[in-house]
C-alpha cells in the first residue's frame, strides 16, 4: 500500500535545466506528510508528477491501493453564478451533506455561504475550495499551499479537523510555514535544490493530533533539522 516514488528526474520540455535529479520519496501509510522547501525548487513540479498531470519524467512512481487522487491548489476558482452555499450544495454527492455542515464552522465558512465566490477574501476562497475537494471520493488528496492566507488559529482547527476525520487517507500537505509542517506532518521531504547533496532530505514531524501535547523539545528539534536542511 502506499506512495513510492524512485529516482525522479524532469526537466521541462525545451529548457536547459533539470528541475530535480534522482529524487525518491516513500509515504507506506495514510495520514498528513509534507513536501517544504524554498520558492521555485520544485515541489509543484513533483505533485504534478504524482498527480499524473505532467508526464516525460524519469524514474519509477508507484501507488499501491491509490486508485482516487486529487491534487488541489490555491489558485483555484468556482463559477460565480450562484452563490458558495447553492454552489456546494450542488456539487457535493447527497451522502456527503451532513459531513459539509459538520465541516463548514470548523473551517469559519458560516458567514460566506449566501455570498458568491468572487465577493469572498483570498483566505475564504481558499476554504471554500479546499471544502468542495474533502467533499469528494478521494485517497489522496495533495493540498498545494490550499491554505494559504488563512490565519493561524483556523489552519490549526482545520487541519487537526482533516486529520480526525480521515484517519485512512492519504494527504501530501506543501507549504511554506515550517512551524506547521513540524507540528502536523509524520514526514517532511524537504526539497535542498540541485547545488545541494544530497538535494533532498526525510525529516521526522510531530504529527500532532486533536487532543494530543505537543512535544516541545522534539517539535524543536525537528523545527531545527528542517532550517538546517535548507
Ligand atoms: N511550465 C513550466 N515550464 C518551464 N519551467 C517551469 C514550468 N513550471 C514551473 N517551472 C519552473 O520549475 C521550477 C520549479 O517550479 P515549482 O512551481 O515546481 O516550484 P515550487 O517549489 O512549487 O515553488 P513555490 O514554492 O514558489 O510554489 C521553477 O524554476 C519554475 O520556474
Amino acid at each position: 500500500m502506499g506512495i513510492s516514488c524512485r529516482n525522479i528526474s524532469y526537466r521541462y520540455p525545451n529548457t536547459n535545466g533539470f528541475i530535480f535529479r534522482d529524487l525518491s520519496f516513500e509515504m507506506p501509510a495514510p495520514g498528513f506528510n509534507a513536501f517544504f522547501g524554498p520558492s521555485g525548487v520544485g515541489k509543484t513540479s513533483f505533485a504534478k508528477i504524482l498527480s499524473g498531470n505532467i508526464q516525460g519524467y524519469t524514474g519509477r512512481v508507484e501507488m499501491k491501493g491509490i486508485e482516487r487522487l486529487a491534487y488541489s491548489y490555491n489558485l483555484e476558482r468556482l463559477p460565480g453564478w450562484s452563490t458558495v452555499g447553492r454552489h456546494l450544495d450542488r456539487i457535493v454527492p447527497a451522502n456527503r451533506h451532513a459531513l459539509m455542515h459538520e465541516l463548514i464552522p470548523v473551517f469559519g465558512l458560516e458567514a460566506c455561504l449566501d455570498q458568491r465566490f468572487s465577493q469572498l477574501s483570498l483566505g475564504q476562497k481558499n476554504r471554500v475550495n479546499l471544502i468542495r475537494y474533502l467533499l469528494q471520493d478521494f485517497q489522496l488528496l495533495i493540498l498545494d499551499e490550499s491554505l494559504a492566507n488563512v490565519d493561524e488559529m483556523t489552519r490549526e482547527r482545520i487541519i487537526l479537523k482533516i486529520k480526525e476525520h480521515f484517519p485512512e487517507t492519504y494527504f501530501i500537505y506543501i507549504s511554506h510555514n515550517v512551524v506547521e509542517v513540524s507540528r502536523f506532518c509524520r514526514e517532511i521531504l524537504v526539497f535542498r535544490g540541485l547545488d545541494k547533496q544530497p538535494s533532498s532530505v526525510v525529516v521526522t514531524g510531530q504529527d500532532l493530533a486533536a487532543g494530543k501535547a505537543l512535544d516541545k523539545a522534539a517539535f524543536e528539534k525537528t523545527v531545527l533539522e528542517i532550517m538546517n536542511a535548507v
